[in-house]
């Protein structure tokens, strides 16, 4: 087996007397899109914050790229791409404006045009942010993540609030991303996101992991058993129905 690009050793994270992530463990591949799933307050984007850099462990020991958590996140910095959060989009700026704006912090050469075409905003180099569609905000705030050519990126939710052609669309977006050899970590409260998306998902409940493994033996290993579905499964669901009337392309102006 290869090494792993991400591995997670009994990691613990305490909020005062809460333990909010009860020594979790666990490896990502380079090249993979992992996915964290779990309901709320499970301790997901604890989790990634803390690998990001970005929040103080209690215990355990992250091994990003090589780097070691509590000696290199500086290393660890350069190598991973994050999602900004909407405050950080100065209002005066457009998005060309932005992205030049985020290289220069970076210190890299950034082609901005060239990275708002391959996600479909050339047409708002020049709009404001705020001035944008759930759908195209969180399409610029995945383009960001890539940046500084990062090795990693982390998506937290990346697709909430998304109606079903932009959520589509930005799947389509983060397989691109992921075909080009960025490894990919998000979390996600959509299940068919995660087959969709997903090599491997770990399970999150309460602070630790409760299972990880492909999509498919997650469903093979719950079947065997004797699970069934109470009801027969139709061959299209809600969402297909409102894809097939209202069409793929997006709608966003
Ligand atoms: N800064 C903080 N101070 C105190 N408790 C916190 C803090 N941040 C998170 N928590 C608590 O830690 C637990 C895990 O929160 P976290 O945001 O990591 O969960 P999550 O799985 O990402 O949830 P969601 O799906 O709702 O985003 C929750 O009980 C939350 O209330």
């Amino acid at each position: 087996m290869t090494t792993p690009i991400i591995s997670v050793h009994d990691l613990v994270k305490d909020y005062d007397q809460f333990r909010a992530v009860k020594g979790i463990s666990f490896e990502v591949q380079e090249g993979e899109v992992f996915g964290l799933l779990g309901p709320n307050g499970a301790g997901k984007s604890t989790t990634l914050e803390i690998i990001e850099t970005l929040r103080p462990k209690t215990g355990g020991s992250v091994v990003v790229a090589g780097y070691d958590l509590d000696r290199d996140p500086d290393r660890i910095k350069e190598v991973i791409g994050v999602q900004l959060q909407a405050s950080g989009y100065y209002p005066g700026l457009n998005l060309v404006q932005l992205v030049e704006l985020f290289a220069g912090l970076y210190n890299q050469r950034v082609h901005a045009m060239e990275l708002l075409k391959m996600v479909n905003l050339e047409e708002k180099a020049r709009a404001k942010f705020k001035d944008l569609s759930g759908g195209q905000k969180q399409r610029f705030s995945v383009a960001t993540t890539l940046i500084n050519k990062p090795r990693i990126i982390f998506l937290d939710e990346p697709t909430t609030g998304l109606d079903p052609q932009a959520r589509r669309n930005l799947w389509e977006l983060i397989r691109n991303i992921n075909t080009a050899g960025t490894t990919i970590i998000l979390t996600t409260h959509y299940m068919d996101e995660a087959e969709y998306l997903c090599n491997r998902i770990a399970i999150i409940d309460s602070g630790a992991i409760v299972a990880l493994d492909t999509p498919d033996r997650l469903i093979d290993n719950l079947v065997a058993t004797g699970f069934e579905r109470p009801r027969e499964v139709k061959k299209a669901n809600l969402e297909d129905v409102f894809i097939h009337l209202t069409g793929k392309h997006l709608r966003e102006g």
